[in-house]
């Protein structure tokens, strides 16, 4: 049983515009940014981390903690309700303090496109702050990426030397340039943030995250292997002048100073999911610190009159604001109810998926095919976004998304996590999800930030008692309403459809 603190969704914390704000500990700087872009409260999420990562000892240096060292936290709060402000905002007030240029916070998150979307978030928040973010996803060469993140590479430094401040990376990139480019390094961490924490723990790649532990001096090694590691010898002795985190030079000797203190890395890790995993094994794997767990959660829907989380019955919330049917259904039935949908209910600024690139460019093509004939009214703009796209032409898709060029978006769990596209007020599961995670993300594309959502699942005749049972294991199952469609209801659009099918049947026989 882990211990964890609740928060209910429905707390929120007017921003005051001047004076000193004790109970946020956000600077009157920062609460003037978040004004003047229409941001006047804090979500329940940030109500709970900010006061707590800010103001967690303000009589010591908040940059480097190495007489009261902070305790890691894991955080649990339903999609769409604020996660990312809640660790951007106290990353930006704590750095902001910061005189020299070091790497001082990696955020680890599973895609490129949430690599950009965390990015945009620090450069909006954090204008006029002087701190330096950079990212690294692979998008450019290696040797481009190289220049953007570090001074100098043909000088080693043990202290290394970095351009940026604060890095945002997917995992593979970030051991690319862990173990590639000269002068990176972890060793002056004071944040490490995992986003998406669940799915990124269950990516062994590379054994990323020891890589990552052991490079910001998290873990310690045996005495055998600090002697046999430590580069410093009777040629290379300790340099007079450090630039080494005091963590890092403890993991090589033991070094002394005229001041006791403890040569810990000050290095807090924030975990982030709508879905965290709460397995203490799992999270074992992190060697937390004194973790802190919070739950976005009302005590009601978790059942729970505890403060101990049951690992057992994992629970997840889902947005207030959403409301979920389930239509079942044969399973040739699904793109005339598809149809039914946009044209006949009018769902628009909808993303819905499917569990193929291959299924995708088919229903695409239908309802392209469809258009071609029903030409009575404005027409419906769809779109793939898949994978199989390169970076600039999806960047140009979703870009086209947001400024409602495109109607709709048809596309693959790609999108699925993390993904912020305000006004998407319908997402459809064509092919229903396989477990309620991936349930959870998908249907949180929608109903964020306190608005108003639908999420349509159609669930093949075969698989509904297997769909039904995951929602009831969640306690979830009344949530979801059943709904039938009747052939009367989508006769108007059956000739169209016919010859739409018969187009896409050509085209495929080719
Ligand atoms: N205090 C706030 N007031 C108004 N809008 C906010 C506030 N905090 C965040 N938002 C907005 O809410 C939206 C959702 O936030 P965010 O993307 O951080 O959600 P999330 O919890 O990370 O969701 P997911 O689990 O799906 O990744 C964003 O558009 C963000 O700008």
């Amino acid at each position: 049983m882990l211990q964890a603190e609740f928060v209910d969704p429905a707390t929120v914390l007017p921003i005051l515009p001047s004076g000193e704000d004790q109970q946020t500990g956000l600077s009157e700087k920062t609460r003037k940014k978040l004004l003047d872009l229409g941001i006047s409260e804090l979500f329940a999420v940030q109500t709970a981390l900010l006061p707590f990562i800010i103001r967690q000892n303000p009589s010591t240096s908040l940059l480097c903690e190495t007489s009261s060292l902070p305790r890691d936290v894991c955080v649990s709060a339903p999609t769409g309700s604020g996660k990312t402000l809640a660790y951007v905002l106290p990353i930006i007030e704590v750095l902001s303090s910061r005189i020299i240029t070091r790497l001082r916070t990696l955020i680890v998150v599973p895609t490129r496109d949430l690599v950009t979307q965390v990015k945009e978030t620090f450069e909006t928040v954090g204008k006029g702050r002087g701190l330096k973010v950079g990212t690294a996803t692979g998008q450019h060469s290696f040797s481009h990426e190289q220049a953007q993140l570090v001074g100098d590479i043909s000088t080693p430094m043990k202290g290394g030397s970095s351009k940026v401040d604060i890095l945002i990376c997917t995992p593979g990139r970030l051991m690319d340039h862990l173990n590639g480019t000269p002068n990176f390094t972890l060793q002056h961490l004071r944040f490490l943030v995992i986003d998406e924490a669940d799915r990124l723990l269950a990516q062994s790649f590379q054994d990323w995250l020891a890589q990552v532990l052991a490079a910001c001096g998290a873990r310690r090694r045996s005495a055998d292997k600090l002697a046999a590691s430590s580069p410093f010898n009777d040629t290379n002795p300790l340099p007079v002048c450090d630039s080494l985190s005091p963590a890092l030079l403890q993991t090589y000797v033991d070094y002394r100073t005229d001041v006791d203190e403890l040569k810990e890395t000050s290095c807090q890790k924030l975990l982030f999911s709508a879905t965290l995993t709460q397995d203490p094994g799992r999270l074992a794997s992190l060697d937390l610190r004194n973790p802190k767990y919070f739950v976005v959660q009302s005590r009601a829907e978790g059942g729970d009159k505890s403060d101990d989380l049951d690992i057992i019955s994992e629970r997840f919330t889902i947005p207030a604001t959403l409301t979920e049917y389930m239509i079942i259904c044969d399973p040739s039935q699904k793109p005339m109810i598809l149809l039914h949908l946009i044209y006949n209910l009018s769902v628009r600024s909808a993303l819905v998926f499917t569990k193929s690139s291959e299924s995708t460019s088919r229903l695409v093509r239908l309802i392209e095919f469809f258009e071609d004939v029903s030409t009575d009214r404005e027409r419906v703009v769809i779109c793939a976004y898949s994978s199989d796209l390169p970076p600039g032409e999806r960047k140009r898709i979703l870009e086209r998304f947001k400024a409602q060029q495109i109607h709709i978006l048809v596309c693959s769990d790609l999108i699925s996590r993390g993904a912020d596209i305000s006004h998407v007020s319908h997402v459809v599961s064509y092919d229903a999800p396989i477990d309620m995670r991936k349930y959870v993300h998908r249907v949180g594309r929608t109903a964020r930030a306190g608005r108003a959502g639908n999420a349509w699942t159609l669930v093949e005749e075969q698989e509904a008692r297997y769909f039904k049972g995951m929602l009831r294991e969640h306690s979830h199952l009344e949530k979801v309403k059943r709904i039938k469609i009747s052939q009367r209801e989508t006769e108007g659009l059956s000739p169209a459809y016919q010859i739409a099918l018969q187009k896409l049947k050509e085209v495929y026989a080719r």
